[in-house]
């Protein structure tokens, strides 16, 4: 997918007309390693040959426009009112988002009236639209020290027509939906409706997941705590398994489709012998599969840890004849490769003589339902701060993320055109293999989904 400046051009709901607060301190703001000013824009690539591939101008090469507060902004903040939403699965520092947005809204552009919908976007049905939460600084005080959401969340899909109407009864002017990639679908959708109603109401997403399968953003909140409360159940595991004749450990870890948790926890920890995710197929049987490789792990150290992705391996599950099932958000739902890893291995070791001591965890929900770390306070804080400037520049239909550093604005329907995935080509899952020593493939090299490293 070739992408070109227009590709990445934010809409605008209007003319900004009103002073901004921030004016003053903005007046003599420079562009710098460590800010961008209004008006300059952050280059989508990063190295010299990929931006030379478009054989363009600088200022005319793909770009983003920069986040941040404006001079001039579109809304008049006496006049309005934002809504908030949460949806998708739970992920640290939801509600260090929400408690960002609020009080970026209430302290620095004054606004009086900020709305909660709740359990994700069933709270903008008929039947529950009056049902929100009065959100002012007060109330959101203390919400950050807690996981999950002050909010909740849910999944299933609910009509476009319906939620625009639930926000122009609600007189909502701005609405912010933190949500992962079905979250900025709907988003998208919700954008659309309001559009071809010819509403002027903003739209904004905040990005947010654990699995970090979002594309624009160099890493999307939460997924740091996740990963880092991760290491701990490896390092656990490792313990055991050293400790055990024949010890075998598994940490089996959420990732629907791309295996960066169980990348960097495995990093992270510098335990794991096996990486397994859903970027990269394996084979169990065979003189190079998985099997073989933990057997000759176990006579050569007495143990092995495994950290797995519960995307990795669902091709071998569909031998076994699974149904594919998806939720209420319309997500594949997973079989339990864990399970499968698990038996297959004791089977095969006790063949071999090697009766094993299986240590097998799944702290899948233990991993998201945590409070954000320091590092992911900070960044939810910061992408909260960029939502409100961007929602009251009158951006619309776009997702704030951090892009190369920098807070940039990303058109939603950006946000949902790719994934995010591990790529096996590329440096972060080359460290894997320079950690754990696994071979790159287990068994017969096969078809795999290539992940494309640049875009272009
Ligand atoms: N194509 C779509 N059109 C409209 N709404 C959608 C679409 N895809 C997802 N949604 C809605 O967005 C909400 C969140 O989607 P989903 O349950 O897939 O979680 P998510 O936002 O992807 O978060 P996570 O991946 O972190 O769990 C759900 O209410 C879902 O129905
Ligand atoms: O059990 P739930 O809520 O459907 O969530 C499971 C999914 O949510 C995620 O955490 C995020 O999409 C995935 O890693 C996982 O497959
Ligand atoms: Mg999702």
């Amino acid at each position: 997918m070739t992408l070109h400046l227009d590709d990445l051009r934010v809409r605008q709901l209007g003319e900004c007309r009103y002073d901004s607060p921030f004016s003053e301190m903005l007046s003599t703001k420079q562009t710098s390693p460590h800010y961008v000013a209004e008006g300059d824009r952050v280059l989508l690539e990063d190295t010299v040959s990929m931006l030379a591939g478009h054989r363009l101008p600088s200022v005319q090469a793909p770009s983003f426009e920069a986040a941040g507060p404006r001079r001039k902004i579109y809304f008049d903040p006496a006049n309005v009112t934002a809504g908030v939403v949460t949806c998708g699965g739970l992920c640290p520092g939801l509600n260090n988002v929400i408690r960002g947005l609020v009080q970026e809204l209430a302290v620095h552009y004054q606004v009086k009236r900020i709305l909660g919908f709740r359990n994700g976007l069933q709270g903008l049905t008929a039947e529950h639209r009056d049902d929100t939460v009065d959100l002012t600084p007060e109330g959101v005080r203390d919400i950050h020290h807690a996981g999950g959401t002050i909010l909740g969340s849910s999944r299933g899909g609910q009509d476009a027509d319906e939620m625009v109407d639930t926000l122009v009864l609600r007189g909502i002017d701005i609405m912010f939906v933190i949500g992962g990639d079905g979250g900025m679908r709907a988003a998208t959708y919700l954008s659309n409706a309001i559009r071809a109603r010819g509403l002027d109401i903003a739209v904004i997403g905040v990005p947010k997941t654990i699995d970090n399968d979002l594309p624009f953003t160099d890493q999307s909140f939460g997924f740091q705590s996740a990963f880092a409360k991760a290491t701990d159940f490896i390092a656990a595991v490792a313990v055991e398994a050293a400790a055990s004749p024949n010890g075998v450990g598994i940490v089996k870890l959420m990732g629907r489709h791309s295996g960066f948790i169980a990348s960097y926890a495995a990093l992270a920890a510098n335990a794991a012998d096996i990486v397994l995710i859903p970027e990269v197929p394996f084979a169990l049987g065979g003189a190079d599969g998985l099997l073989a490789h933990v057997e000759r792990q176990v006579r050569a150290k007495g143990h092995v840890v495994i950290v797995l992705a519960e995307g990795a391996g669902q091709d071998l599950l569909e031998d076994y004849g699974l149904a594919r099932a998806t939720d209420a958000s319309g997500n594949i739902k997973l079989g339990n490769i864990g399970e499968l890893v698990k038996e297959s291995i004791t089977a095969h070791l006790t063949a071999v003589g090697l009766t094993p001591t299986m240590r097998y965890i799944d702290p899948s929900y233990a991993v998201r339902s945590i409070a954000a770390n320091a590092y992911d306070s900070v960044y939810c804080l910061r992408l909260a701060h960029a939502a409100v400037h961007a929602a009251m520049a009158g951006r619309t239909e776009a997702a704030v993320a951090r892009w190369r550093r920098r807070f940039v604005h990303v058109p939603l329907s950006l946000m949902t055109s790719r994934r995010n995935q591990v790529d096996p080509d590329g440096d972060l899952w080359m460290s894997v293999l320079e950690t754990t020593c696994q071979p790159a493939e287990f068994g017969p090299a096969r078809e795999r989904e290539r992940v494309r490293a640049g875009f272009c």
